[in-house]
């Protein structure tokens, strides 16, 4: 879907290993840029853990809580890297840790190890600056439901769009308003529709002013959860269109937290797969959907197919 995908990013980094020695602009030409978001080894339990809690959990004890001491082990040594205009898709089933590694790259919920580097902000989980404020700025998530994610539902849809761009340090009314109604625009709200209240607007609408709001001012890393649920199919294709027209041309690193195969291999460029809190499985979406090789995204995918 862009050109800094991970597998385009590795063929060319092997290429560059491969080929003979040249010179330092060709080999700008073939390295693949750093990554904007590059988070290793997150991790996360809910309880007082204990000793075993690793070796009693994730595939070998076919759990995410420890036998020995109720821990849950939600998130454990989560690693991936998220380019420019690049989409990591992540998948499981209900309880496999997707909301707790969403809420640990916004900051919600504090990591028990890892570190996340955005570009330009260091490692955001060390970091001293106010959780806030580093929100605002970096990493902006997209939630399922866009009247539970701070919108209001009484103000008009641009307000809600404008409002995040004056509270990120916009100064000027009629610029916040104009750039409001472009991005509105070019997510698929009808002009006429810019003024009216947001609590007048279907789901999917509600959905893409959320979008709006989010994307206005870009942010470093775009957390999306679960970005079609509750919505008409027809309606969900149009929604990731949408999603993907804009991500490329914003740039920004993208994660999409989906039960929905289908929108991840639409979305994606890279696909993890998470089960027990553990990456079971990470690939392109064509090699883990066509040729799963663990049997837990074996499943996942034939459960599809029914
Ligand atoms: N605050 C908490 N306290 C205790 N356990 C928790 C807490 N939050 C999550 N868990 C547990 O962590 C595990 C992962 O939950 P999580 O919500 O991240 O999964 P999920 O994949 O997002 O599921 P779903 O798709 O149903 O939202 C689950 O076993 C869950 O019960």
């Amino acid at each position: 879907m862009n050109p800094t995908s991970t597998a385009q990013a590795a063929a060319a980094q092997s290429a560059a290993a491969h080929a003979p020695a040249a010179g330092p602009t060709a080999a700008a030409q073939v390295l693949p840029p750093p990554p904007l978001l590059s988070a290793r080894g997150l991790s996360r339990r809910f309880g007082p853990g204990c000793d075993l809690c690793i070796e009693l959990t994730g595939d070998a004890g076919a759990t995410s809580r420890c036998p020995a001491c109720g821990t849950v082990v939600a998130v454990h040594d989560v690693s991936f890297d998220v380019g420019a205009g690049e989409v990591l898709g992540i998948v499981g089933e209900s309880g496999s840790g997707k909301t707790t590694l969403l809420s640990l790259l916004h900051l919600d919920t504090p990591a028990d190890a890892g570190s996340m580097v955005v570009d330009g902000y260091g490692d955001l989980l060390r970091s001293r600056t106010s959780d806030a404020e580093l929100r605002r700025s970096a990493v902006v998530m997209v939630h399922q439901n866009s009247l539970a994610a701070g919108l209001a539902p009484r103000l008009a849809a641009e307000s809600n769009v404008a409002e995040r761009l004056l509270r990120t340090g916009c100064r000027s009314f009629a610029e916040a308003r104009a750039r409001s109604q472009d991005l509105l625009a070019e997510l698929g709200i009808h002009p006429s529709r810019h003024t009216d209240p947001l609590e007048t607007f279907s789901g999917g609408m509600a959905q893409r002013v959320q979008l709006a709001r989010a994307l206005v001012n870009p942010p470093r890393v775009l957390l999306l959860d679960e970005p079609t649920t509750g919505l008409d199919p027809s309606v969900q294709a149009d929604l990731l269109e949408s999603v993907q027209r804009v991500t490329d041309r914003l740039g920004s690193a993208t994660v999409v937290v989906s039960h929905d195969l289908e929108v991840i291999r639409i979305l994606a460029d890279r696909v993890l797969v998470i089960h027990f809190g553990r990456v079971v499985e990470d690939g392109i979406p064509e090699q883990v959907f066509d040729d799963p090789q663990h049997p837990y995204t074996q499943l996942l995918v034939a459960s599809r197919l029914r």
